[in-house]
């Protein structure tokens, strides 16, 4: 599991730890870290350290000592050093010392040739858009050339993800004690590159944010055992389709059959496009243990959903599955329930603009939760699943091939697998979402969702791999 932890917290845990430590240690172990990194990435470029031309971003605060302190390091060990702060009035002055000593300088302006920028603007004291200095020096990074991010890529929000304007875009980030959320959340994650983390010895609670990894996917997933027959392994049940969209019921089929449940019901009018596609599928109503409610349903079917979500089973509920539910029935509910919108959805049921949701997803996301009192996964470049006062989960296995009509439908079938299988709502869609994600990567793009469906048992077993 990798875990992400929000600024207020990592200051916190920061405070404990430096008042049990002589001044600066902290500082120092992020430096070594970071130095360590960056040499490490210039034997790799350029064979050495020795000879590099190291620029340094500097800001005015402690993420410029980092980035100071680290590039002191690498000029005692032969590199060129040059720091170009963004304020020359405001520049942590033990840290600019430390570089003059040895050996490192000053400039007014981004030297175009180099062989590695660090960028230590901006650290989790950075808050909203880059000002003008800031943006200016990011402009001048010259093309080509590897940015190491220090602790995060500066313009991006730590907490969150967002960049408001204009953000570094790195091609490793070396981040200190913890990971922050938003080196885990798009559009922060795609700004980050690789991600290395260094530990400065921070205890830390519960986190705010967490990502499965392939070890976690495999310890949760529902696997038979010699005993299991197909009602053991679970019954999903699809009310999906209408006459205007088949493909939605055979997509949210094809889903439903990869996602380990011992057998898969079918209830619509698109019984014939799924027994074409599907023969294993049972059609007509009976005992499931999860239904997956909404895909294709078209309007005025809110009367289905709504005795499903009386009943007793685990519910999925996606699409046009989503409108209109009523908040009152759903917090009364016992099974699990996960919703599964996309911003578009999640803005409806939250009564805001799109816009806002976009700019604001892991909010959106836990508000959802809240609100609804269900488990709610919120489909985007970077998904995110939220359950009540549970860390929120952010899936680090989506691919931009994946908006594509119908991939929707395939991941709502495999959540309601997993849920009749006996996983809780979170963990249905956060497994659901690190599968689909993956067998999306194994098809490449331009892709299919019913590929998608297709690659999902190799995605499964490539879980066991890692
Ligand atoms: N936590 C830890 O355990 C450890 C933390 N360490 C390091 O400390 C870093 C945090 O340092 P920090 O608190 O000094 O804040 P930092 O990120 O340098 O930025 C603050 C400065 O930026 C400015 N500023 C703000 N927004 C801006 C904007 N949009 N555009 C432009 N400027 C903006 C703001 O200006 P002001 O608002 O004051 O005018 C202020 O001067 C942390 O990320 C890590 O690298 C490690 O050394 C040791 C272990
Ligand atoms: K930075």
């Amino acid at each position: 599991m990798r875990t992400a932890y929000s600024v207020e917290t990592v200051r916190g845990a920061e405070r404990e730890l430096m008042a049990r430590l002589p001044e600066g240690a902290l500082m120092q172990r992020a430096a070594a870290g970071l130095a360590a990194a960056c040499a490490g990435l210039l034997r790799r470029t350029r064979g050495g350290v020795y000879g590099a031309r190291v620029v340094l971003l500097v800001g005015p605060g402690d993420n410029g000592g980092d980035a100071l302190y680290a590039g002191a390091r690498l000029a005692r060990r032969g590199a060129g050093v040059t720091a170009v702060p963004m304020d020359p009035e405001r520049i942590h002055p033990g840290a600019l010392a430390a570089l003059r000593a040895a050996g490192g300088h000053l400039a007014p302006s981004v030297p175009q040739q180099a062989d590695l920028v660090l960028d230590g603007l901006l650290g989790i004291g950075g808050r909203g858009g880059l000002r003008p200095a800031a943006a200016a020096l990011v402009e001048r990074i010259p093309s080509g050339v590897p940015v190491v991010a220090v602790d995060l890529p500066s313009g991006v929000d730590a907490d969150t993800g967002e960049v408001a304007g204009s953000a570094v875009t790195a091609d490793v980030t070396v981040t200190f004690g913890a990971y922050k959320p938003g080196l885990l959340i798009d559009p922060g994650a795609s700004r980050a590159g690789a991600v290395h983390l260094v530990d400065i010895g921070l205890e830390l609670p519960s986190p705010e944010v967490e990502a499965l990894q392939h070890a976690d996917v495999a310890g949760l997933l529902p696997e038979p055992t010699a005993s299991s027959d197909k009602y053991r392994r679970g019954v999903v049940g699809i009310v999906a389709g209408s006459a205007q969209y088949p493909g939605a019921a055979v997509l949210a089929v094809a889903g439903a059959l990869r996602g380990g449940a011992g057998a898969v019901r079918y209830v619509g009018p698109a019984a014939d496009a799924v027994l074409a596609r599907y023969p294993e599928t049972l059609i007509g109503p009976g005992r499931v243990q999860a239904w997956v409610v909404g895909p294709g349903l078209g309007a005025g079917r809110a009367g289905e959903v709504a005795e499903l979500l009386a009943g007793d089973a685990a519910v999925l509920v996606d699409a046009d599955g989503l409108r209109g539910l009523d908040e009152t029935a759903l917090r009364a509910r016992t099974a699990p329930t996960l919703l599964t919108p996309h911003a578009g959805e999640a803005a409806a049921l939250l009564g805001v603009s799109r816009e806002s949701v976009e700019a604001g997803r892991l909010d959106a996301v836990r508000v959802l939760a809240q609100r609804y009192g269900a488990s709610v996964l919120l489909k985007g470049s970077t998904t995110l699943v939220a359950s009540g006062g549970e860390a929120v989960r952010v899936n680090p296995t989506g691919t931009p091939w994946l908006a594509t009509a119908g991939s929707g439908d395939v991941l709502s079938g495999l959540g309601g697998s997993l849920l009749a299988g006996g996983l809780s709502g979170a963990d249905a869609g956060a497994v659901g979402a690190y599968l689909h994600g993956l067998a999306a990567r194994r098809v490449g793009g331009p892709l299919l969702a019913h590929q998608v469906a297709e690659a999902l048992p190799a995605a499964w077993r490539d879980t066991r791999h890692p």
